[in-house]
């Protein structure tokens, strides 16, 4: 396989972070080694980004992050900035690596009660990493209500103090940063809202750790990046056939809602599947028909006629919801396409039908029941947006706890993926597997762009992608389509973009490194 290696989009939780730190040390680099890397990873960073600054204060913390900063306070210090450090605690206090890194600095550090950011041209945050284990309060919660409410930039260290590293979730008062530099690999909090947006854009330093150490951790979390699934996309073959490429079919609604079912169809063909079909209710035809040159219309009105196009085996991944209406006419044409053995991507109306009843769909999903299908397990993919979520798992969406957990416990509980959707996608497969989504413009917001993801699924589906990658290499080309518009974009402009979206991909897969 030409692909790099997929683990480079490894998202570490902080647990599996200390392991990745301890396993490193174990094999003989001392951790001080690794905070003095760290600490230039910190100091190259201002320099590049910062290098007018020249009063620079450093917050530092109980631990190893403060360690780092005391570590990156020698380095500025050495290569000429004025520093100042207000630590949490005194650093006779400090244990450890960070003990050593304050020694080696030599220098005092000021009460943190003392600190006002307003005397500095950069301030650089070390109060707490990986370790936060509790909200933020106290002395160091007014420090940091200090700094955010002053002008001066800020740098974090590994990540902005008070977002969790595991969910992205504000831990008591956070720091808001304009650059963060953390190490390895990032954590989960880097890519969930709101830590995302507190992190800013966010530069991952080499600091020794071997990618080997990841051999003995079982990654299940992943930044929705290329690599992650570009060897297992299908891309047509030179000797292909359009069939090979799969045929995808999309539900529309009835007479006055049938748009939204051909965005999502214009999208799959774009998308690649070899050839699109609309399934229309009689009503519709006649609007449906005005609008579709490449993209055929069939009629299908109820379940005899959606079990007699079922005959036809070359029909193989089907969106549902698009425009289609709530009710029971959903949830049985959905039961229908997942018995035939099909894929399906259950979106928008789709979901809410399903609210209050969606066990036997669900089992369906499992497999359980199914008797042999040319189409092998049929694959089911959700693409909620928040309410969505809400009406078909309520009490997943009221539990405590991140977005990703939310998805993962949804996608094990349906047996299907689950694309939970918004500035911080996740998508989560039965398996545990995660991915979180970095990559968009909030131009996305805007009606019918979801009708559009659901027939990119379909046809990454249609051409025999597996379900997660699928779906992740959907809503991967989605934001990428919407990131190539710019702004002003409306969900119509997406399908016209893909096609420098496949060309960017193509390039990825000839040449991974580029
Ligand atoms: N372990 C290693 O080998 C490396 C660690 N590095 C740095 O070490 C950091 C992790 O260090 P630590 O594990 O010491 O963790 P932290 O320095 O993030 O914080 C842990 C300390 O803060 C205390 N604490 C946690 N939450 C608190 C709260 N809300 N209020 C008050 N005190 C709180 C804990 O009791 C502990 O003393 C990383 O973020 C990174 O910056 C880097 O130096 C690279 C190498
Ligand atoms: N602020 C944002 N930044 C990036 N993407 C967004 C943002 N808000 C929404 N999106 C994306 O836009 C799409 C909207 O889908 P959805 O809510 O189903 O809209 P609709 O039903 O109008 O089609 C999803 O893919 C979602 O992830
Ligand atoms: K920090």
């Amino acid at each position: 396989m030409v692909f790099q290696d997929a683990r480079g989009t490894a998202l570490l939780t902080p647990d599996e972070m200390a392991e990745a730190d301890r396993r490193t040390i174990a094999a003989g680099t001392p951790g001080i080694v690794l905070m003095e890397r760290a600490a230039e990873a910190v100091a190259a960073a201002v320099h590049s980004g910062y290098p007018q600054a020249e009063w620079i204060a450093l917050l530092a913390g109980p631990g190893n992050n403060g360690g780092d900063a005391y570590a990156a306070a020698r380095l500025l210090r050495e290569a000429g900035r004025r520093v100042e450090i207000f630590g949490l605690v005194p650093p006779t206090k400090l244990r450890g690596d960070a003990a050593i890194a304050a020694t080696a600095f030599g220098g005092t550090a000021h009460p943190v009660d003392s600190f006002d950011p307003a005397a500095f041209d950069l301030v650089i945050d070390g109060l707490f990493g990986a370790g936060l284990s509790r909200a933020i309060e106290g002395a160091a919660a007014e420090a940091i209500r200090k700094l955010n409410a002053a002008p001066a930039p800020v740098v974090a260290i590994d990540l902005p103090s008070g977002v969790s590293g595991a969910t992205g979730e504000r831990l008591g008062e956070a720091v808001s940063a304009d650059l963060t530099v953390t190490f390895f690999r990032r954590k989960p909090g880097h890519l969930l809202e709101p830590g995302r947006s507190l992190c800013g854009p966010t530069i991952v330093a080499d600091i020794g750790i071997p990618a080997t150490v990841l051999d003995a951790i079982a990654l299940m979390i992943f930044a929705n990046e290329p690599e992650l699934w570009i060897g297992a996309l299908k891309r047509p073959s030179d000797a292909g056939h359009k069939y090979d490429r799969g045929h995808a079919v999309v539900f529309s609604g009835s007479a006055t809602r049938t748009g939204a079912a051909r965005l999502a169809a214009a999208a799959a063909l774009r998308g690649g599947a070899g050839l699109v079909t609309v399934f229309s209710p009689g009503s519709a035809l006649m609007a449906n028909a005005a609008h579709l040159t490449a993209i055929m219309l069939k009629r299908c009105d109820d379940e005899a006629a959606l079990g007699e196009h079922l005959t036809d085996a070359r029909f193989n991944a089907f969106v549902l919801g698009p425009g289609f209406g709530v009710g029971e006419r959903a949830r049985n044409f959905a039961a229908t396409v997942l018995a035939a053995g099909r894929s399906l991507v259950l979106d928008a109306d789709g979901i809410t039908s399903l609210a209050g009843a969606p066990d036997a769909l669900f089992a369906a999903a499992r497999g359980a029941g199914k008797g042999a299908s040319p189409h092998g397990k049929p694959a089911l993919v959700l693409t909620p947006h928040d309410g969505e979520f809400k009406r078909l798992f309520p009490d997943i969406a009221d539990r405590q706890g991140s977005k990703l957990e939310r998805a993962r416990a949804a996608a094990e509980r349906a047996g299907a993926v689950v694309v939970l959707k918004g500035r911080d996608t996740v998508i989560a497969a039965p398996d545990g597997r995660a991915a979180i989504n970095a990559i968009g413009t909030p131009w996305l917001a805007t009606a019918g762009t979801g009708d559009v993801l659901a027939g990119l699924v379909a046809a990454e589906l249609a051409q025999g992608t597996p379900s997660f990658e699928a779906a992740c290499a959907a809503v991967w080309m989605h934001g990428r389509a919407a990131e190539l518009f710019g702004p002003g974009l409306i969900s119509e402009d997406l399908p016209a973009m893909l096609p420098k979206v496949h060309r960017e991909l193509d390039a990825l897969a000839s040449n991974p490194r580029a």
